[in-house]
């Protein structure tokens, strides 16, 4: 497929998810990173009917596009205590059947968790290529944020993890070093085989807890982020956005969900078509 075809389908997946979740008098909205999120960006600037809207980015390059749009940035942690984003919209580097998603292709994924769980519907829009199964089918990696100082020791904990080979990523330019993040921190590209999701376990397709070899999503999703040194782990799955809502509808912000997954991906397709999942649980 040409990059025509790829850019095109991020184009109308994202018109019709800002077309379904965007509401034009939103007053508060999440912008993740990436690619995509520049035509979602731009529709929302077509659609849009509050100018007192403000956008919160998830890091420094999503800042830069609200701004070259023309929109107002406001950073996450201005943001009073109990407000919450009317909805955030993200990109993602593959996605499953239960809608967990594997992101961080960037290198934006801890920004990109905390504005997901601020906002009471998650959507996140891709083309074709991130529509799969299982997460690690296309996406060979799990992107890890970690502390610079504990590379070494995270690396050797993941490898016991049953990470055949995770490494350090480096900048385009190797000589250049490690890629730092916007929080000054390092990223752990972490390869395992292709992970279950719950019905693969009930129905005896392995353990997914590490054990036989094979890893559930919130399962090794919890492992790599217990290992002291990892500010992040790019899987974004637990409760999906309609139980994340309403924990936060009755409760408040104050009641901290691990809600990560989104209501809804809009995958642009190589015909030209939008094809969506939505959660069910
Ligand atoms: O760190 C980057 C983010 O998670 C992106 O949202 C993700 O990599 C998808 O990016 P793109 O829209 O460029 O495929």
């Amino acid at each position: 497929m040409t990059d025509a075809t790829i850019e095109s389908a991020k184009r109308a997946a994202a018109k019709q998810a800002v077309a379904d979740y965007f509401d034009p008098t939103a007053s508060n909205v999440g912008i993740g990173s990436g690619t995509t999120i520049v035509y979602v960006v731009d529709a929302i600037k077509e659609t849009s009917t509050n100018p007192a809207i403000r956008f919160v980015p998830t890091g420094y390059q999503s800042r830069q596009v609200i701004i070259k749009a023309g929109l107002t940035p406001i950073a996450f942690d201005s943001l009073p205590e109990d407000v919450l984003l009317d909805v955030a919209f993200d990109g993602a580097d593959e996605v499953d059947l239960e809608l967990n998603c594997i992101k961080g292709g960037g290198a934006c994924l801890f920004q990109e968790k905390l504005v997901a769980e601020r906002a009471r519907k998650f959507v996140c829009v891709a083309d074709y290529r991130k529509k799969q199964d299982r997460l690690l089918t296309n996406w060979p990696t799990i992107p890890i944020e970690v502390a610079p100082i504990s590379v070494p020791t995270v690396l050797r904990s993941l490898r016991t993890l049953g990470s055949t080979k995770p490494e350090l990523r480096t900048t385009l330019l190797e000589k250049s070093g490690p890629l730092k993040t916007d929080q000054d921190f390092f990223i752990i590209d972490a390869p395992f085989d292709k992970l279950l999701i719950a019905e693969d376990v009930e129905a005896g397709k392995g353990k997914g807890d590490g054990s036989d070899g094979t890893w559930e999503v919130n399962k090794l999703s919890a492992a790599i982020k217990g290992l002291t040194g990892v500010l992040e782990v790019g899987i974004f799955s637990g409760l999906n956005g309609p139980d994340a809502e309403a924990l936060r509808s009755t409760d408040g912000v104050k009641t901290v969900t691990s809600g990560q997954k989104p209501v809804a991906v809009y995958f642009g397709m190589a015909d030209g078509s939008v094809e969506v999942r939505t959660a069910t649980k």
